[in-house]
């Protein structure tokens, strides 16, 4: 079956069971108790990393390394230092859908895509839960995403501690998404934000939804692609007014959530752009919305004090 499949379905294949594998990795790390930390950030802001961000990401890299060759290009957020395990089997669930894929998708090559890889999302909220021991944890996914001509056309989200077992979503635009049931639409309109990384231009664009009736209730969670999984599970929005969230934080929940008829975009309703050489800062912030939304409904609320705080290209990578 997988000499037969096309190279997009393998890939996908060969990440849910990497994905997987780094969630084991991530729980590993949880339960020694030795995270590690380490603090990236600059200018005086906390980006915090661990051992298991840093795992998890050997784990992915290295096992798409070995299955692939070096054609396939990868991006992840964390560099290539502590050393784990690899996986190299596939997930034949994926296999069996080769089939669906749409022409244009089966003609992709290795060297056509980008694969951004986001080992450990919701890392503030993974380090916060080792201290609390609260169900912040079901907020952490593995990302792997993979575009194609700038445009994000599969990916997987893996949460480790979804009700203790774990659960792993993914998705290829025009087949489908499998591992999650897709809520339908709410008269409610829950819109999820970061819990995380608030800042005033953040809480004054939902004050200004909620005035336009675009949301009854907000929820302050952890995590780009746990914010999009709440999307596919009843929420109708996810709005970020920040920078902050890179490309590896979106690619895969953005592939996951259009295969569904959702929507990802920057706050001014401008497509995020996936190419290798692309700035990683999605600097426009984000608006994602679930498929029973009128996404430019959401664009055109945003005031325009907003959009302009938040241009699309900044001179950092
Ligand atoms: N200011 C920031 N600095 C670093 N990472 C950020 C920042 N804002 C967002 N992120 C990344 O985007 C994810 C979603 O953000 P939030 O939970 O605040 O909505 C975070 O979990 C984090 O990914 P990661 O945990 O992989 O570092
Ligand atoms: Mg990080
Ligand atoms: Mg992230
Ligand atoms: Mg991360």
């Amino acid at each position: 079956m997988w000499q037969r499949a096309c190279f997009l379905t393998r890939l996908v294949s060969s990440s849910v069971r990497i994905s997987e594998k780094a969630g084991d990795i991530i729980k590993g790390i949880m339960s020694s108790g030795e995270l590690n930390e380490v603090d990236k950030g600059k200018d005086g802001k906390v980006d915090l990393q661990t051992e298991a961000d840093r795992r998890a990401q050997y784990c992915i890299v290295k096992s798409l390394e070995q299955k692939f060759t070096n054609r396939l290009k990868v991006i992840g957020e964390e560099e290539i230092t502590s050393e784990a395990p690899l996986e190299l089997s596939l997930s034949p669930e994926v296999l069996k859908i080769d089939d669906q894929c749409p022409e244009v998708l089966r003609s992709i090559k290795e060297e056509d895509v980008v694969v951004w890889v986001d080992p450990l999302d919701g890392t503030s909220e993974f380090a916060q839960a080792a201290k609390t021991k609260s169900p912040l944890l079901s907020q952490v996914t593995v990302l792997i995403g993979i575009s194609y001509k700038g445009e994000a056309v599969a990916g997987v989200i893996h949460q480790p501690y979804y009700e203790g077992k774990g659960r792993t979503i993914w998705g290829i635009v025009g087949v489908g998404t499998y591992g999650i049931e897709i809520a339908p639409a709410d008269d409610k309109r829950v819109v999820v934000t970061t819990r995380s990384h608030p800042t005033p231009l953040v809480n004054s664009v939902l004050d200004t939804l909620k005035s336009q009736g675009l949301l009854t209730e907000v929820d302050r969670v952890g995590g780009a692609g746990y914010k999009v999984l709440r999307c596919l599970e009843g929420a109708a929005a996810y709005v970020f007014a920040s920078a902050g969230c890179k490309k590896w934080d979106t690619a895969a929940p953005e592939a996951i959530l259009k295969a569904t008829g959702g929507h990802l975009t920057d706050i001014s309703g401008r497509t995020l752009c996936y190419n290798a050489d692309v700035q990683r800062l999605n600097s426009g912030g984000v608006l994602a919305t679930a498929f029973w939304v009128n996404h430019q409904e959401y664009v055109n609320a945003i005031p325009e004090e907003a959009k302009s705080a938040l241009p699309e290209f900044s001179p950092k990578k």
